[in-house]
């Protein structure tokens, strides 16, 4: 069983904070870690994988360090996001490699066991470059898992598959959970992470914005009081039907904005409410937008799902 600790860790490059203060613990099973774009997931992932030190703080793998550690590196497979490949190298050629590097005692062996887990026996003697994207997606777990790590982290490996693809490596993953590999995989797409984690860590601008119970969290995310700032063709009769509404908690007119301020309780019966009282009522609604920061990544979620 292997457990990764991040520990009051940031990473800057220059003066930008990608990773601030953060502290979390990854355990054994499937976590997912959503956060909007340029969150800090990838830097968060490059530390767990060794591939970047910390800049603060510690990130360690059964309590020993993992940058510069050759034993944390031999439990640990990576999938990075970048689509840079070999494309010169056939996918079996490519994942061998990988197994030569780790010194593993029969290599060819080791290749074509993590090409058969991935379902790419089929295409492993063809070059790269003719690879689909999900099979690139595919070859690349392979490549990571050729040694048979206990962690597994993924960037962002449902990016452009198709749902065929997508279903298959969530099965894959899943099972790698239940055999009591620690698997980390991070995404900007709620219901992605909805579909394969019950566990989550989310991110949002460099920092740890909540952990746990994905359900939990989901309701945070959409319970709580949303603010919202509407431009509509008649703020005025607007607001009158909205106020009607118990999943409206208040509403203020803004007149420097031109615009209602509307304060929401109710998140899903807000967002029904809202086009069916202005159609109802013939008001054209010019502009809806969420009015504080924390709720516009929230809101990129749904928007992105
Ligand atoms: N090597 C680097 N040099 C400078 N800035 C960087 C570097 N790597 C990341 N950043 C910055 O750090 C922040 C976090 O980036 P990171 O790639 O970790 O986020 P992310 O959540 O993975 O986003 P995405 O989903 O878009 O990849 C961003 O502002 C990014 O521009």
């Amino acid at each position: 069983m292997t457990t990764i600790h991040i520990d009051r860790t940031s990473r800057w490059f220059g003066n930008v904070v990608a990773v601030n203060d953060i502290t979390m613990q990854i355990a054994p099973g499937v976590t997912g870690l959503l956060g909007p774009n340029g969150a800090g997931k990838s830097t968060l992932i490059h530390m767990m994988g060794g591939f970047l030190a910390p800049s603060n703080g510690s990130v360690t793998l059964d309590s020993t360090p993992i940058w510069r550690n050759e034993q944390a590196y031999r439990q640990i497979g990576l999938v990075p996001e970048r689509e840079g490949m070999y494309d010169f190298l056939t996918g079996y050629e490519f994942v061998l490699a990988n197994a030569q590097l780790h010194q593993l005692p029969d290599p060819p062996a080791a290749a074509r066991a993590a090409l058969a887990t991935v379902e790419m026996e089929y295409a492993q003697e063809r070059k790269i470059s003719t690879y689909s994207k999900g099979m690139r997606q595919r070859v690349k777990m392979a490549s990571a898992l050729v040694h048979e790590p206990s962690v597994l982290l993924l960037d962002e490996p449902f990016n452009g598959m198709d749902p065929r693809q997508r279903m298959q490596l969530m099965e894959l993953l899943r099972r790698m959970g239940d055999e009591g590999r620690t698997v980390l995989f991070s995404s900007h797409i709620l219901e992605e992470v909805e579909q394969l984690a019950s566990h989550i860590e989310v991110v949002v601008a460099g920092r740890h914005a909540a952990s746990g119970d994905f359900r939990k969290i989901r309701r945070l995310m959409t319970d709580r009081p949303h603010r919202y700032l509407v431009r509509s063709s008649d703020d005025r009769r607007l607001a009158a039907a909205l106020i009607a509404d118990a999943s409206t908690a208040g509403i203020e007119l803004d007149w420097s904005e031109q615009a209602l301020r509307i304060q929401a309780i109710d998140f899903t019966r807000f967002t029904e409410l809202l086009p069916r009282v202005a159609r109802e009522a013939g008001i054209t609604l010019y502009a809806v937008s969420p009015s504080d920061e924390s709720l516009e990544s929230v809101f990129s979620y749904l928007v992105a799902a």
